[in-house]
């Protein structure tokens, strides 16, 4: 549609790629943000809300253009949902450094209470001010040991093959991810609104 570009809202470039790879079979120009914007401090309680936080902050930037956002992390049932929408900054370091501090609050937890989601929500800004969610939610638990390179979160969450996230992701994308799940929905969501404005 001539004039309305897609802007993702995401100042995270793996998942950038990851978003634009889904949403290229929608008929619109995607963008990304500009190297100057202001990241978005994500001060909400639930991930629909931190993910709603990024598309209205960039909305202000781009108000006739589809925006499209996404917040996602890890919850613990064992450790009552932590880390939740607090999985990219609960302390200090990196994702691998995190992931450790996980471990260790795990220690002596048998695996069948090991169980955790991964969960992703992308929230949309459309130009007449709809605003529309999908969600993903990928199930597993968290592995009892610690792999020889840890670097992320993906290499201790197990899936029901028993590998980890990131093994598995080495042979092939995953359609059960959590955030693939969300962008499928969004898409459609995207092409459904494309569809009523232009008949
Ligand atoms: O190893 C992983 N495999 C995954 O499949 C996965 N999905 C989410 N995450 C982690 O969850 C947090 C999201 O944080 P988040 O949504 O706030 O994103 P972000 O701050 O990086 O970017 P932005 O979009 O806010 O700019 C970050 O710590 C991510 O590493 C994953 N880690």
């Amino acid at each position: 549609m001539i004039g309305i570009k897609i802007v993702v809202a995401t100042w995270n470039k793996v998942k950038l790629e990851q978003i634009q790879m889904v949403l290229k079979e929608v008929p619109l120009e995607i963008t990304s943000l500009s190297k100057d914007m202001e990241d978005v401090e994500e001060t909400a309680i639930t991930f629909k809300g931190n993910a709603r936080l990024k598309i209205e902050t960039v909305k202000r930037y781009y108000p006739n253009d589809i925006i499209v956002g996404e917040d996602s992390g890890l919850t613990i049932d064992a450790l009552e949902g932590f880390p939740g929408v607090k999985t990219a900054r609960f302390s200090h370091g990196s994702d691998a450094d995190r992931a450790q501090l996980l471990m260790d609050r795990l220690k002596g937890v048998p695996l069948s209470k090991r169980t955790a989601q991964f969960i992703s929500v992308v929230a949309l800004a459309f130009p007449d001010g709809k605003v529309l969610h999908s969600q993903g939610t990928m199930d597993g638990w968290i592995a009892k040991d610690i792999p020889s390179r840890l670097k992320g979160y993906g290499d201790i969450f197990l899936l029901s093959n028993d590998k980890v996230l990131t093994e598995q992701l080495e042979h092939t994308i995953s359609p059960y991810d959590h955030r693939q799940i969300a962008l499928f929905q969004a898409k459609q969501l995207i092409i459904d609104w494309l569809e009523r404005k232009t008949t």
